[in-house]
């Protein structure tokens, strides 16, 4: 018999890459496309039920088991760490972590104590460690592109897609810090305990990002 499996999806931009996804790998997402308020929804044709969350939580349900899959972007996976298996990339979602600066800014050349606004402190702690630059980090909770504008910082590290954001405000990007893109990631129990099902969802996956080629 098969267990009913959870999946916590990502809301916001990593719904509707998601719901491509499992629709080309046969899944039938039609509770999923119209979701209204509701949560949680029952796939028709495939033991499976969809769990609407905010990023950091779909880690948090897979860590603690009561979700047994989640879709969460790179970003997320970086800054909040965790103890669980990342099996696939989906190839979507795609965009980077960017250190950026203030057009005309010199952030490298100096030797005064650098601040750096993030959503992403985590991150940017590793970067700067990496480096051997102490620098202060000042989080923030979004639209992080204001913090050097306001003068609260020297620069950002923050996820750039098109750099259009960068652009409208005067910044520009001085260096990578990491690529980002949504993984498919598995609790570690879920994984032994529903082997052959999680194996079937997984090759479902693999099977339409290979037609994407
Ligand atoms: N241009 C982008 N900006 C932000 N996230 C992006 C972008 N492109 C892809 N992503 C991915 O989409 C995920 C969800 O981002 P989204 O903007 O929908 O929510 P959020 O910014 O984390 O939360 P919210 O905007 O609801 O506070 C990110 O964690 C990241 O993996
Ligand atoms: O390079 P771009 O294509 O311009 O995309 C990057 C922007 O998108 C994200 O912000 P989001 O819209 O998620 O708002 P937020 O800052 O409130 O998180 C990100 O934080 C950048 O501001």
């Amino acid at each position: 018999m098969s267990e009913r499996l959870k999946i916590a999806i990502t809301k916001g931009r990593l719904l509707d890459k998601s719901v491509e996804l499992f629709e080309g790998a046969g899944l039938d997402c039609s509770p999923i496309k119209d979701p209204g308020r509701r949560l949680v929804h029952s796939l028709p044709n495939y033991p499976l039920d969809a769990v609407l969350a905010k990023a950091p939580d779909v880690i948090t349900y897979v860590e603690h088991g009561v979700c047994d899959l989640g879709i969460v972007g790179k970003d997320t996976i970086l800054e909040k760490g965790g103890s669980f298996y990342e099996v696939l990339d989906l190839g979507f979602g795609r965009c980077r972590f960017a250190l950026a600066v203030k057009q005309g800014s010199d952030f490298f050349g100096t030797y005064k104590t650098r601040r750096v606004a993030s959503k992403y402190p985590e991150v940017t702690r590793a970067f700067f460690a990496q480096k051997g630059m102490d620098v202060d980090i000042i989080k923030i909770e979004g639209s992080v592109e204001l913090a050097p504008i306001l003068n609260l910082t020297d620069a950002i590290v923050d996820i750039v897609e098109t750099g259009a954001t960068l652009k409208a405000n005067g910044l520009v990007p001085i260096e990578d810090v990491a690529p980002v893109s949504a993984r498919l990631i598995v609790n570690t129990a879920s994984m032994k305990l529903y082997k052959d099902q999680i194996a079937d969802f997984i090759a479902r996956c693999e099977g339409e990002l290979e037609k994407r080629k």
